[in-house]
């Protein structure tokens, strides 16, 4: 399908911050990114957010029926205002992550929208992939190599997204192409905002730490976050990938402390995770550019700045969309899937071989 044609990809996220789906349009021949198009993002209502939360951990054959129907009203609502478009990149919400047992969940029948956008659909990206003893996470990092190639970097790069959970890609943009030996590290850094949202629904009945404004007013108890960083996952050699809820019981490290000190402790411990990631690069990347929710956190921001010994700057800062980045990766991948083109190799997610994720639905 479209073999080396420029055509008009709609891709989707709905992240694991259950915050709403983001939606984007990317004109590419699934190798080179042309140009980017116009968003969308359709918020979840409380009570979807609700219904979602209590879907989280389930898998096909549960009782999850009710949050697989939200999903996809959502996606349709975020997609209507689009026109002219080819293909969509559909990556539904992950309920579940366990790639070495039970597999991984996107809820979201990518049939339905084909069927309901009367456009082709790609969708269940990560299937295929931990299929063949991948981890089926993460996917993006074969989108941040054309967008390293988009902004013109000549010299090894990371890109960083602090999302619920936080993954890294280093790049080297002097390679050919994204399935290149060397061109590519990816994993899973940690936790991000995922517990520190937590912690803020807990205690203050708030979604989010705003600008991180009561991490601000406290201290980084070093004593809670050497406990965190003894978690065997730091250690863990790369390709690795996480569920959103792995690090849950990390709110039993700050149960006793203020407010304000545990805030600033988890805004700490996303932060260091960071800092270990770090160490795995092959090379010391010439800057890291940050994507995702986190990336909106000057609490965060600061910590990764003063730990590391590059240039740390949003992505922003090369004309990228750090809230739209993963739906246009979405995009991107899904015409690499319709042109029978890898979307993940053995340095992002360790499947054995080349493998293009993905079922493609609608004609
Ligand atoms: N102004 C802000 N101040 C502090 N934190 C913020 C701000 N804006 C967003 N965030 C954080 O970013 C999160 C949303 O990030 P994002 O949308 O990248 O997550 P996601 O795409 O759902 O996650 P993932 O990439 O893990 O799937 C929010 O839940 C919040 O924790
Ligand atoms: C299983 C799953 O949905 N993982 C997400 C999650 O959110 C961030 C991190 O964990 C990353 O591994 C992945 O998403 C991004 C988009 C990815 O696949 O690149």
């Amino acid at each position: 399908m479209w073999n080396g044609q420029v055509v008009r990809a709609l891709g989707t996220m709905s992240g694991t911050s259950l915050d709403g789906v983001d939606a984007a349009l990317v004109e590419t021949d699934g190798e080179r990114i042309v140009a980017f198009g116009p968003t969308q993002y359709r918020r979840y209502t409380d009570v979807e957010q609700t219904t979602l939360r209590g879907a989280l951990g389930m898998w096909p054959g549960d009782d999850i029926q009710a949050a697989t129907r939200l999903v996809e009203d959502a996606h349709l609502e975020a997609l209507a205002g689009f026109e002219g478009y080819d293909l969509v990149g559909f990556h539904g919400q992950t309920l579940a992550h366990d790639p070495h047992g039970r597999g991984t969940h996107q809820a979201g029948d990518g049939a339905r929208l084909a069927q309901a956008l009367g456009r082709p659909v790609v969708w269940d990206f990560r299937t295929n992939d931990v299929r063949l003893g991948g981890e089926g996470a993460p996917l993006a990092p074969f989108f941040h190599f054309a967008c390293a190639k988009w902004i013109g970097a000549e010299m090894p790069l990371c890109f960083l997204n602090l999302g619920g959970v936080g993954n890294l890609t280093w790049v080297d943009p002097r390679k050919t192409r994204p399935e290149d030996q060397g061109a590519l590290l990816a994993f899973d850094t940690g936790p991000a905002n995922a517990p520190l949202n937590d912690l803020m629904q807990q205690r203050r009945g708030q979604a989010f730490d705003k600008d991180g404004a009561l991490a601000a007013t406290g201290e980084v108890v070093a004593g809670a976050l050497e406990l965190f960083l003894d978690d065997g996952y730091f250690r863990k050699m790369p390709p690795k990938s996480l569920d959103r809820d792995a690090f849950s019981d990390m709110l039993d490290l700050v149960r006793e402390l203020a407010d304000a000190d545990a805030a600033a402790t988890m805004t700490g411990m996303a932060a260091a995770a960071v800092m270990q990631a770090m160490e795995h690069c092959p090379t010391p990347p010439d800057r890291l550019l940050v994507t995702g929710g986190g990336r909106h956190n000057p609490v965060m921001m600061q910590m990764l700045r003063a730990g590391l010994d590059c240039p740390v700057d949003p992505v922003e800062a090369v004309g990228l969309n750090g809230d739209m980045l993963e739906a246009q990766a979405f995009a991107y991948l899904a015409v690499r899937v319709a042109r029978g083109l890898p979307t993940s190799c053995p340095t992002t997610t360790g499947v054995r071989a080349l493998v293009g994720g993905g079922t493609v639905s609608g004609t």
